[in-house]
């Protein structure tokens, strides 16, 4: 479980990013982290692996305090940032170096994980497209069989193929034991894989709910004509019709729709928190 209780963090003491920001991760989630640009997606991965801390609060990460980096700890959680870096290594040297640091590392996962993504091993990694090299460190991070894998804009630079192998490989090493935290703007390459979504803005969270919450409070569907603008949330003109995000007041079945999820919350936070407010998802 991940606990942050309280925090505020900020790169400069003057402009704090995360106010007093309280939010729960339950084990055996993916959880999709949604937010705009410079809405602070990186930096709270970064600060629930401790690469930054808080000014104020605390986080908990399975019983370890980030900040302090202990082995133990670095040795339970793998974060992929948005941009990888490798070095002038060989597929080979890069596991003999960096494999001993994860006690659950297993070889074999990791050949079929290189081979699921279509990874060859053709020389020194550095000389590896982007799109490769991402692939490589995705299989690494999976065979690192960490219980916390926090992954930045993952499919960011990944070919058509890569990003549906990507999914199949995420499906697949989830379990109980397990938090995922995916932070993205390419929510359809989330669709179908995430438990929760958990959308932060302007340094608060608006959102952390199930999909089935989200499913039951909220309808998505296309319609001739708005009847009660009232009840909109976001609205978007499509060849068929007007698609609409409204309050699920009928008990309608629909299927959640991401990017219009993201829409309605951003642009109608208090909306969203009066119609999640009575639910235990309610962001507090
Ligand atoms: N090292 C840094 N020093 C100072 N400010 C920073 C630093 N890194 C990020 N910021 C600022 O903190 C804010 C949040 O940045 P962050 O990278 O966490 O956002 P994000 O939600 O991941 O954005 P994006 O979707 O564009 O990747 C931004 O305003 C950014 O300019």
């Amino acid at each position: 479980m991940i606990e942050i209780q309280d925090v505020s963090f900020g790169y400069s003491r003057k402009k704090m990013l995360y106010k007093n920001l309280t939010l729960t991760l339950e084990t055996g989630t993916i959880y999709g982290l949604l937010g705009k640009n410079g809405a602070g997606k990186s930096t709270l991965l970064k600060n629930l692996i401790g690469l930054l801390f808080p000014a104020k609060g605390k986080i908990n990460v399975n019983s370890f305090e980030p900040r302090r980096r202990q082995p133990s700890f670095l040795q339970t959680i793998y974060f992929i940032p948005e941009e990888v870096y490798v070095p002038s290594l060989t597929i080979k040297g890069y596991r003999n170096l960096f494999a001993p640091f994860y006690p659950s590392f297993e070889d074999e996962k990791f050949s079929q994980y290189l081979k699921e993504l279509d990874v060859k091993d053709e020389g020194k990694l550095n000389t590896l497209s982007f799109g490769q090299q991402k692939k490589f460190i995705i299989a690494f991070a999976l065979a690192c069989n960490t219980k916390v894998l926090l992954l930045d804009e993952p499919t960011n630079g990944l070919d058509i193929p890569s990003k549906i192998q990507f999914r199949k490989l995420i499906a697949s090493v989830m379990n109980e034991g397990r938090t995922i935290v995916i932070s993205t703007h390419q929510v359809r390459d989330l669709e179908n894989l995430i438990d929760r979504i958990i959308i932060v803005d302007n340094g608060s969270l608006l959102l952390n709910a199930s999909l089935g919450d989200i499913s039951e409070k909220l309808c998505f569907k296309t319609v001739s004509e708005v009847d009660d603008p009232t009840r909109v949330l976001y609205a978007e003109d499509t060849l068929k019709g007007i698609s609409v995000v409204q309050e699920n007041t009928e008990g309608e079945d629909s299927k959640v729709n991401l990017e219009q999820l993201f829409n309605a919350v951003t642009e109608n936070p208090e909306m969203i928190k009066a119609i999640f407010s009575n639910t235990e998802t309610l962001v507090k």
